[in-house]
Parts: structure tokens; sequence; C-alpha cells
């Protein structure tokens, strides 16, 4: 990078305890910073008594170590927030992402599309899976593949191999894009955070690997998908984004199946980008999404 000052732009996330002077304290950073404001959203949660706060902005001539500098300050204002998380994203380096799948193409076909068509600011890593069968689709796309089959006795295994993809290719998220095997406690809580699921059911009705069965035995009007965090407690994780589509009568399991495609690649989709975009915060077992 040249040390020719250029345009940066950031994202700054914090969530802090509700108090007064947050606001201030915030833009105050960046007045101090001669910061551009282009998006700037908070959202006050009485329940928990907590604040979270976007802010996009802009600098004309940042330096070549601009984000260090903006994260040491900014590490100086937290405490007197009384931040509980906070961080400064610089927008020109999008978050790493390893994409996880098994047999069925639809969520990841349409996360590729997305990010070949520049709607997904990602960089995609790897593509992970449990089959052989999507290494073309992946390879297409220029992605490595691993493929990592799971059985009871392999399962540990697997699951270190694939702590050690994600410290290799740095990825900041796994995306689960129908990913059809549970992760197990230790794996769920070493990437907190960190782990996105699309579930093929409106949760929280019909968990589980098999929710249009289930919605076809019920006999539902209305089917959906729902983007989650990954959680030790199966398809129990804080919610990012869900949708629905109607259905009848004349619906099979299949038919379902076939409408939940486009529900589930749409909502896991508008999910992560979302998280992408930096709008996305746990606030306990919900999630605050800042629009
Ligand atoms: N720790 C978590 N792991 C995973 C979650 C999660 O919420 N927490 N979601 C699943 C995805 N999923 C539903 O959305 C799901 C996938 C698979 C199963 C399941 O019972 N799988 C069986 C194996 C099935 C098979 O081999 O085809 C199993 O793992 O024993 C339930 C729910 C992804 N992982």
């Amino acid at each position: 990078m040249s040390d020719s000052p250029s345009p940066r732009r950031y994202a700054l996330t914090l969530a802090c305890r509700s108090a007064a002077g947050q606001v201030a304290a915030v833009a105050a950073f960046l007045g101090r910073h001669q910061a551009y404001v282009e998006q700037f959203t908070v959202y006050d949660d009485p329940p928990t008594a907590r604040f979270f706060v976007r802010a996009v902005f802009r600098r004309a001539e940042a330096r070549a170590d601009e984000l260090v500098r903006l994260r040491e300050e900014f590490a100086v204002l937290a405490p007197q927030c009384e931040a509980l998380q906070w961080q400064v994203h610089d927008l020109a380096q999008p978050l790493r992402v390893l994409l996880m799948v098994s047999k069925l193409d639809h969520c990841l076909v349409e996360l590729l599309a997305g990010w070949k068509h520049g709607e997904l600011p990602m960089q995609p890593v790897a593509v992970v899976s449990n089959h052989e069968t999507l290494r073309g689709l992946a390879e297409a796309h220029g992605l490595p593949f691993h493929c990592l089959p799971v059985t009871p006795e392999t399962k540990a295994a697997q699951e270190a191999r694939l702590l050690e993809l994600v410290h290799d290719t740095g990825a900041d998220l796994v995306v689960l894009a129908r990913y059809m095997q549970v992760l197990s406690d230790s794996l769920c809580e070493r990437l907190a955070g960190r782990v996105i699921n699309i579930h093929h059911g409106f949760l929280p009705a019909f968990k589980g690997a098999r929710p249009y069965h289930q919605a076809f035995e019920r006999g539902v009007k209305i089917i959906g998908a729902t983007a989650h965090f990954a959680t030790p407690d199966l398809d129990e994780g804080p919610i990012i984004d869900q949708a629905t589509e109607r259905v009848d009568h004349a619906h099979g399991p299949e038919d379902l199946l076939a409408v939940g495609r486009q529900v589930e690649s749409t909502v896991l989709s508008r999910a992560l980008r979302q998280v992408l975009e930096h709008r996305v915060f746990i606030n306990g077992q919900r999630t605050v999404v800042l629009r």
C-alpha cells in the first residue's frame, strides 16, 4: 500500500451499556479524526440495557497506518463508553469466508453468484464438504475444495482438520450452506459468533435434519427458512434473518423442498450480506441488525 494518503472507508461497530453521552462520545471520536460520516445508526435495547452503534465513515487522506491508529485510539475511549464489544473495520478488506456444504448446491450457488456479481462483499477462502459432490462447483470458481467425510469415528479428527483450515485460511466466518452435519459443542465454542447456518425451516418450528417432512406431516400452509448463528444447541442460535413462502395441500415433501430452495438461498445470502456489512450484533439469544 503506497504511503501517499488515499481515501479509505471504515465501519465502526460498538455494543455498550445504555447511558447518556454514548452518541456524543462516538461522534467526538469521529470528529477528532475528521471523519466524513456516511451512515450512523443506533439502537437502544431496554430489556438488556445495551446500546448498539454502527458508523460508516471515510477519510479523504488516510495514511497507511490509519486503521491501527483508529483502533488504538478507540481502545482508549472504549472503557469510558462501557464498551462490551467494538471493532473498526477497513471496508477495503472484506471478511474472509470459509463455505461449508454437503450435497445440495442451491445455497452455495447463490452465495458464489452474489460474490461474483459484487453483491456479497466477501473473500471466499475455501469450500469444505463431507462429500465430493460439489468439488467441481468450487473449483470452477477458483476456490480450494476440501472433502472431510464425517462418521462418528472420524468426526473429531475432521473437525480438528476444519479448525486448521479456518486458521490457515484466516477465515473470519464459516457459513454452513446446507452442511448437514451437527458441529460439536467444542467446535461451536471455538468459533462462537463466527458460524452462520441456514436452517431449511421457519424456526422455532421444525428443527432438525428433515423440516420439510415435518412440515408436510403437520400440514402447514406456510414454510420458511432461517439464517442463524450456529451454537451447541441445534437450531437454537441467535436468528439473523427469516423468510416464508405459501404452500398448500398439494405440496408433498419433495415439492416443499423445491419451494424452499429459493427461500433458503435468499435468506442465507441476505443474512450473510448483513454480517459482511457489519450490521449484525449478537445480543444474548437474539441479534440486533442495524439497517
Ligand atoms: N452445532 C450446530 N451444528 C449445526 C447446526 C446448528 O444449529 N448447530 N445446524 C446444522 C444444519 N441443520 C439444520 O439446519 C441440521 C443438519 C443436520 C442435522 C442432523 O441431524 N445431522 C445428522 C447426520 C445427517 C446426515 O448424515 O445426513 C448428524 O449430524 O448426526 C440436523 C440439523 C448444521 N450443523
